[in-house]
């Protein structure tokens, strides 16, 4: 087995590179931002063909891997031969290497879930176009899949993700003075910033609602949402029967990130199209049984948290609106770790942009348009809320 890995020096491209080493694999190419340190030590270990990295430390990268070839475009990077291109790029940035990596026939684990969350059937149309595949790494949808393996999505009454409510589940009431410092505090998992503060506001399941209905093909009102502190039951779906088929594991992301490499080769060409897969060794231990301590399962607070109803808001109305979201989304949660505006302030600047982004129909072009005006409009709002 031969990986590519975008996103190589974050939280998932670490652990998927410690994935490969545990499990014997090699590394076709790595794509990484500015992080030459980290990158250095895998290329000297897992010694790929090519590395991307970001444009300002081009020339540094050329000089530290005279034995690599060296670019800065993920894209080609994603579209090179490999077994598995495991993309786990943080935002909207991510969406043009998976497109490249479907287009050229690539099974995808696919951690960026600004992918699906912005352009699913764009997605499925280039896995169409090109053969591509894609296994979701989320745990949640991770969770769906092994859930849905073997069963028919017509029996399907509910899918149900869990979220661990973040570290506001319980309190503070009034949310307005909280810090970053706290807002990065991830009660079960460690990840990078952007995910960790988007499970502080709820827009991580409300990204992850859109996810969901656009990898299974259902309608998000068949997609809900449940807390669940403990993080030990992922993702659970509910058939027409009445039976509840939950996934549970160990609050580490190795798991999903091997199964979904497992699986990628074999993995999904449209919405729904779950064949399952051959599981290998463990990664990441097992939970013991019997499984001990006090789980709970409650409603998600929507005053507190309303990121998450404006999240099924876009979703619901699709077309460009999930796209202005996201560009809102991260625009604000930048603004709000630089201290430039209010942990409340985000949820008030995404649903002012949600406000005026104009109906239309996505295409890759229009995508972009609004990508490109959302965060335009996010930051003079922004810049309003800082005045
Ligand atoms: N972390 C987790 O446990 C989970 C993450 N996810 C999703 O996975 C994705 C990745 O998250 P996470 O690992 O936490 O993010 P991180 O912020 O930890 O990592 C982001 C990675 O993207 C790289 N990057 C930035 N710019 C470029 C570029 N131009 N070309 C190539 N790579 C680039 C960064 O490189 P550098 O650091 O070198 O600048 C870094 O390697 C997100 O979509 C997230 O929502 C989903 C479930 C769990
Ligand atoms: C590990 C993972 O998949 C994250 O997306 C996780 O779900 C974040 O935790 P929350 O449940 O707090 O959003
Ligand atoms: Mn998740």
């Amino acid at each position: 087995m031969k990986l590519t890995v975008l996103g190589s020096t974050g939280s998932i491209g670490t652990q998927a590179l410690g994935v490969a080493r545990e499990r014997g694999w090699g590394v076709a190419a790595l794509a990484a931002g500015r992080n030459l340190d980290v990158l250095e030590a895998q290329v000297r270990e897992f010694r790929p063909e090519v590395v991307s990295v970001s444009e300002e430390v081009y020339t540094e990268a050329r000089s530290r891997f005279p034995d690599v070839r060296v670019i800065s475009n993920p894209s080609e990077v994603a579209a090179l031969p490999a077994d598995v291109v495991v993309n786990a790029m943080s935002g909207l940035i991510g969406l043009p290497p998976t497109r490249a990596a479907l287009e050229a026939g690539r099974a995808v684990a696919l951690a960026t879930k600004e992918a699906m969350v912005t352009a699913a059937h764009l997605m499925w149309e280039a896995a169409a176009v090109g053969g591509g595949r894609v296994v979701p790494v989320d745990s949640e949808h991770t969770g769906m899949y092994q859930c849905l393996t073997g069963e028919d999505l017509g029996d399907v009454a509910e899918l149900i993700l869990t979220a661990s409510g973040g570290p506001f589940r319980d309190g503070p009431a009034d949310l307005s003075a909280v810090t970053p410092e706290q807002a990065l505090k991830h009660p079960s998992w460690n990840m990078g910033p952007k995910v960790t503060l988007d499970s502080a506001t709820l827009m991580n399941k409300g990204l992850e609602v859109m996810e969901c209905a656009s990898l299974y093909g259902l309608p998000l009102s068949q997609v809900g949402v449940v807390i669940h502190p403990q993080s030990i039951v992922h993702a659970a779906v509910r058939f027409r029967d009445g039976s509840l088929k939950g996934q549970f594991g160990p609050t580490d992301m190795r798991l999903p990130i091997a199964y979904a490499i497992d699986a990628a080769p074999t993995g999904m060409r449209h919405p729904g199209d779950v064949r399952g897969a051959r599981r290998g060794p463990e990664v990441a231990g097992h939970l013991g049984w019997p499984l001990r301590g006090h789980w709970e399962f409650r409603e998600p607070d929507p005053v507190r948290f309303p990121c998450l109803a404006l999240a099924y808001r876009a979703g619901e109305a699709g077309g460009l609106l999930p796209t202005a979201l996201n560009a809102a989304d991260e625009v604000a949660v930048e603004a709000f770790l630089s201290g430039g505006v209010g942990f409340t302030d985000i949820p008030r600047l995404i649903e002012r942009v949600l406000d005026e982004t104009p109906a239309g129909t996505l295409t890759w072009e229009t995508l972009f348009e609004t990508d490109a005006w959302a965060r335009a409009r996010a930051r003079e709002l922004t810049a309003g809320v800082g005045a």
